[in-house]
């Protein structure tokens, strides 16, 4: 058998361009862009290249791009400072810290600085514990942008068996919460967990979140299964996955590409956050489900 090939890089284009047809009604209504700062520490070159990709995306899409760029050698105090800044900015809407940090910066405090209603990446503990009690607030963008992926396979999550491999605070842990939401069966499997693939094997979907290039065999998949690999691992063959890709295909009945999966849905959920944290502070109305493509 082989898989349907997710086409993320498709799918993300469709929702940036209906994040954009917002764009115009929300000038409209408030004289103003929605606005996203990006703040990069260092000269990590994977990051540049993220960092870089978000304001063209931004502006692409009719947003301002506020981007800081600050040298490897800042101090909490500064990062602190300068979140505190952009928080006061009322023409900033959307406040995204590249991550990682440099190690001597306490990244717990800078994200903890962040307005909760300004934190577009959902990463601060008032966010991710809006998620966790059903609460409106924002929603970390990768997971985010797994569930629209998976939506374009299964209209109908609830019920499934779900598995997530992996538990980081960013993505694994989240991820969860929104299938969770979604009402699938949901088991996190991690370093500690006995067989993991025992646990995979079982799952009409799989997210795997792990950091290890092709950590997931073909053999680990149940035929017929969804796969989102959210795996964004630079080798010596280039971009792979936390999936092996090829053996898999040939198994899963639905399966995400690295790259042109889950990594363009990222930032196009990104724009999605920026322009819902916008309207939300300046009490302007969005029909999220027809942004989010799930309208009837
Ligand atoms: N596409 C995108 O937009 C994004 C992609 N990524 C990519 O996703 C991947 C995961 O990122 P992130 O969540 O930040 O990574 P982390 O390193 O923070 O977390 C990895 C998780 O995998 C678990 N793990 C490690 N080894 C095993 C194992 N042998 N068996 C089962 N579980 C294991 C860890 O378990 P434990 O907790 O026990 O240590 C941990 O929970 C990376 O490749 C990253 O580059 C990340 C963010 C966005
Ligand atoms: N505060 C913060 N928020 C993040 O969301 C965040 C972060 N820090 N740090 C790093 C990770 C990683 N991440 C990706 C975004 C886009 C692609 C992406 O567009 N990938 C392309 C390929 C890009 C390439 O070729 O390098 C693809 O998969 O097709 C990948 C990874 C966001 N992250």
């Amino acid at each position: 058998m082989s898989a349907t090939i997710i086409n993320g890089k498709a799918i993300a284009a469709e929702l940036r361009a209906r994040v954009a047809a917002q764009v115009p009604a929300f000038r409209d209504a408030t004289g103003r862009a929605p606005g996203l700062a990006v703040v990069l520490v260092g000269e990590d070159a994977a990051s540049a290249v993220y960092v870089r990709n978000k304001g063209r995306a931004t502006r692409e899409a009719g947003m301002e791009s506020i981007e800081h760029r600050l040298p490897d050698t800042t101090t909490t105090a500064e990062l602190l400072d300068l979140v505190g800044r952009l928080n006061a900015d009322p023409a900033v809407d959307g406040i995204l810290v590249q991550l990682p940090l440099p190690a001597a910066v306490d990244t717990q405090a800078v994200i903890e600085a962040i307005d909760p209603d300004k934190d577009v990446d959902g990463f601060h503990p008032v966010n991710a514990g809006r998620l966790a009690t059903g609460l409106d607030g924002l929603v970390p963008c990768t997971p985010l942008g797994c569930i629209l992926l998976l939506r374009t396979i299964h209209p109908h999550l609830a019920g499934l068996e779900a598995v997530v491999v992996g538990r980081s605070n960013i993505v694994g842990k989240p991820m969860a919460q929104l299938l969770l939401r979604e009402s699938c069966t949901v088991t996190v499997v991690h370093s500690r967990t006995r067989d993991a693939f025992a646990h995979i094997r079982q799952a009409d979907i799989v997210v795997a979140a792990v950091g290890i290039p092709g950590f997931v065999p073909a053999a680990a998949i149940k035929p017929g299964a969804t796969v989102i690999d959210v795996g964004i691992n630079r080798t010596d063959t280039g971009l792979v996955g936390d999936v092996d890709f090829a053996a898999a295909s040939e198994v899963a009945g639905a399966i995400t590409p690295v790259p042109g999966g889950v990594g363009p849905m990222t930032i196009a959920c990104l724009l999605r956050n920026t322009l819902v944290a916008a309207a939300r502070r300046e009490g302007v109305s969005l029909d999220l489900a027809t942004i989010d493509g799930a309208a009837a």
